[in-house]
This record gives structure tokens, sequence and C-alpha cells, in this order.
């Protein structure tokens, strides 16, 4: 028979070769980081405002002052839009002109949770950002070793890629008031834009506090009680409330629902080894009067809201933890009949039973499931992450059922062990989704 090939040639292998190499052009253009998809830029470009806000935010504080910063540049008739980083890929920045970033730091000067995703993409790409004009904010707390260490590291990723900085990086200490206006000015200065970065204080007056552990071993526990001078504000379960202490800042999770018609909190009060208080603990355990103003605005922590109404939770949490967690445990059960678990750990059993009235009559009527630990009870010292694999089977049901985990504490002493017990004992399967649906939230300080 006639071919147009030579004998040792096979047309088979013509086609394998072929079909090899649009399988390997299609891998190239889907899988190589930093590579976006032919089409979708066009769309983008064409749609792109002047500037692009971005934050990374744990507690809601980047995100405000990015909100602030998005809200002076449209009011003085720009376009801007706003959004957490991880809602953006690298690759996308191209699309746009004009970038301001406001970036907090966390863990040991790590990424937040709502950069993460970016920030690990970021690293293993390089776009060429060279028409792109940045600015980096960054936010952090120079008691910590990596003091900005992330907004620091976006900003030499922006420079690497080319970007021209607007204005030189910004580090600011506990929010401290004299540099961000002296940022304000400079950043009017270099791009013609005035800006006004504001706080949101409010007065709000002490009504009671209640020891909640008398004769506990631990540092004394106290529910603070506050009500507004003014108008009830609205705020959601798991938000936090930070104090303006003379030139301190504190921030608490709120215990409360505007519905209770209170803004509670369960403070801690700090004991130094010399027997000394700490300073903002101290004042408002031990200072402050029934009647007396205490200065608080309310932020925002949308990460650690309730995902679904109807889907079940399991809240675990440890000592003042349980503040974030009872808002939640609240909210929930004025939404909707689905079940929660709640998974809480203190010392001792004897002086450590706090709130015991308002938790252990619900779970005896079985409106909640609850585990109460106790680290120093005689017989069975045990910590939440101790009972978490005592029901191992349950969680992993619970999860399969659509339930969402939400975790408030101490990093250190709860959080990190929380974590790892829950990567043990689910499945990497029921472990992923979770992370990708975000059914995982953690308030951790
Ligand atoms: C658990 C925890 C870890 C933190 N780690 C750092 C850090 O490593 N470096 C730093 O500069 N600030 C650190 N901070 C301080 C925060 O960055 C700072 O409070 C910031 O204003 C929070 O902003 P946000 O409300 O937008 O999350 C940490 C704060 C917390 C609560």
């Amino acid at each position: 028979m006639f071919s147009a090939f030579p004998d040792w040639f096979d047309a088979r292998q013509v086609w394998a070769a072929l079909a090899l190499a649009a399988w390997l052009a299609i891998c190239w253009v889907c899988l190589v980081p930093g590579r976006e998809r032919p089409g979708r830029q066009p769309a983008e470009a064409a749609a792109s405002p002047d500037w692009l806000v971005l934050y990374a935010s744990q507690s809601g504080t980047a995100r405000r002052l990015a909100g602030q910063l998005a809200r002076c540049l449209t009011s003085a008739d720009h376009t801007a839009a706003l959004m957490a980083l991880n809602e953006l890929r690298p690759g996308q920045l191209l699309a746009y002109r004009r970038v301001l970033l406001v970036v907090s730091t966390y863990g040991e000067g790590e990424a937040p949770d709502n950069a993460a995703v970016f920030w690990r993409i970021a690293r293993q790409t390089s776009p060429d950002l060279r028409t792109l004009g940045f600015a980096v904010l960054a936010l952090g707390d120079r008691g910590y070793a990596g003091f900005c260490a992330f907004g620091q590291h976006l900003s030499e990723w922006f420079i690497s890629a080319g970007a021209r900085p607007l204005l030189p990086l910004q580090k600011v200490d506990r929010l401290d008031p004299e540099t961000l206006r002296q940022w304000q000015q400079r950043f009017g200065q270099a791009t013609g834009q005035r800006i006004m970065l504001s706080d949101d204080f409010r007065p709000w007056r002490l009504l009671d506090r209640q020891l909640l552990n008398a004769q506990s071993p631990g540092a004394p526990v106290w529910l603070i009680r506050l009500q507004p001078r003014g108008k009830m504000p609205a705020w959601q379960a798991g938000d936090l409330a930070q104090l303006r202490i003379g030139n301190l800042l504190r921030t608490y999770s709120v215990a409360s629902l505007p519905e209770d018609g209170v803004l509670e909190l369960i403070v801690r009060q700090v004991i130094h080894a010399d027997g000394t208080l700490g300073r903002a603990s101290g004042w408002l355990c031990h200072d402050v009067r029934p009647g007396d103003t205490v200065e608080i605005q309310l932020l925002p922590n949308p990460q650690f809201h309730l995902c679904r109404a109807s889907a079940p939770v399991i809240l675990i949490g440890a000592g003042t933890g349980i503040a974030g967690l009872r808002g939640l445990l609240r909210q929930h059960q004025r939404q909707g009949m689905s079940p929660a678990w709640l998974i809480f750990g203190e010392r001792c059993q004897e002086h450590d039973r706090w709130l015991s009235e308002e938790l252990e009559l619900p779970a005896r009527d079985g409106r909640i499931r609850l585990d109460r630990c106790f680290s120093r009870a005689p017989e069975q010292p045990e910590y939440v992450q101790d009972r978490l694999r005592t029901h191992a089977d349950e969680l992993r049901r619970w999860v399969d059922q659509g339930a969402s985990i939400h975790v408030c504490g101490s990093l250190r002493g709860m959080g990190t062990a929380v974590r790892r017990a829950l990567e043990e004992l689910l499945t990497a399967e029921q472990w992923n989704r979770l992370q990708r649906l975000s059914r995982y939230r953690q308030d951790l300080y």
C-alpha cells in the first residue's frame, strides 16, 4: 500500500505525539502559577476602576481603614474597588493602574487568613507589574518580633514585580494616630487626593462587673456589662470591641448580641509576678466604676461570623475564648433549630465552672450539646483537644452533616493544639472541604 511516510514511520505515533503535545500545552496554560487564562483580563481591564483598595485583616481594623480610604476616593469622584487580598489572584493586578493596600500582620509575622491564599500564590509568581503604582499601609504591633512583617514582604514583592511605589511603605504601631495622620498627609502630597482616616470610638457606660471565678487558682475573670450613651449600634456575633484606655488600645471579643440590650465582655485580669495589675485590664477590671465612661469602637470580624443559619456548629474554646463563642451560640439559637455543640475548657472544676446556669440548662434540656473539660480535674484532667479525640467519630459525623467549626481563645495554649487534633482526626477530604468552604473559623489571640 502507498504511504506518504517512510516505512519506519508509524502514523499512530504521530497522532499520539500530537495529542501529548496538545495536552501538555493545555496543562501549561492552566497550571503554571501566575498565568492567567487568556480572555479574562481584557474584560476586567475594560471595567477597571481608578483605584483598587485591598486589605488583609484578621480582626477588622485594616478592613475598616481600607473601607474609609475607598469611600474618600469615591467621594472625590474617583472609582474605587474594595476587596480582601484573597478575592484577587496576583495576575489580575495587571488590570489596574493604582492599588492601595492596608494590611495587618498575624501569627508570627504572617499574613491574616483573608490574605493567605493570595500570598501563597504570589510567592510563586512574578507578573510584570511595571504599569502599576502601589502604596502599602502596614498595621502591626512593635511588641511582636516580626513588626509589620507581612506588609514589608508584600511591599518587597510588588517592588520585585516592577511596580512603582506611590509613597514609601508605612508601618503603623498599634494604630498610632500621629503616624496615620502623617501618612494621610504624604498620600495627599504624592497623589493630590485628600483622605481622612478616622476611628469610631463612642462613649459607653459601665453598668456592672461580675466576678465569674471566685476562689479560682487562676487570675480573676470578669463579666463586664456596658450600655451605649447614645443609640445602640449594630454588630454581629463574632465581632470585636476595641477599647481606648488612655493611650492604650485593647481588643476583646464581644460576648453578647445587640438584642440583649447590653455589650458584654469577658476579661481576665492580668496580674504580673510582682503583684501589679496589667495597665488596661487593671483599669477595666478594677479601677473603672459603674456609671463611668468607657470609649469603645466595634470592629467587624466577618471571618468569625456564623456561616449559615441552618447549619450545625461546633464551638471550641478555652478560658476567655468563651466570650466570642457565647455570642455565636446566642445568635445560632435565635436563628434556627440546627444543632450546636460547645466544647469548653477551663482549669479547676470547683471554681472555674463559669456561666454554669446559662450553659448547663440548655444542655440539660437538649438545646445544645455541652462538653466541659477541666485541665486540673483530679480524676480526669483533660484539655478540649483530648475531648475531641474521645469523640472523634461524632466529630466526623457532624462535619459530614455540614457543621462548621469555630475556635476561640489563646493561640499558643489551645488554638494550635486544636488545629493539630482536627487535622489528625478528620479525614483529609473533610479537612480540605472545611478550609475550602471557609467552615473552619478561628479567633485566636
Ligand atoms: C495573635 C496576634 C498575632 C499578631 N502578630 C503580629 C506580628 O507578628 N507582627 C505585628 O506587627 N503585629 C502582630 N499583631 C498585631 C496586629 O497586626 C495588629 O493588632 C493589627 O492592628 C490588627 O489589625 P486587623 O484588625 O486588621 O487584623 C498580632 C496580633 C494578634 C492578635
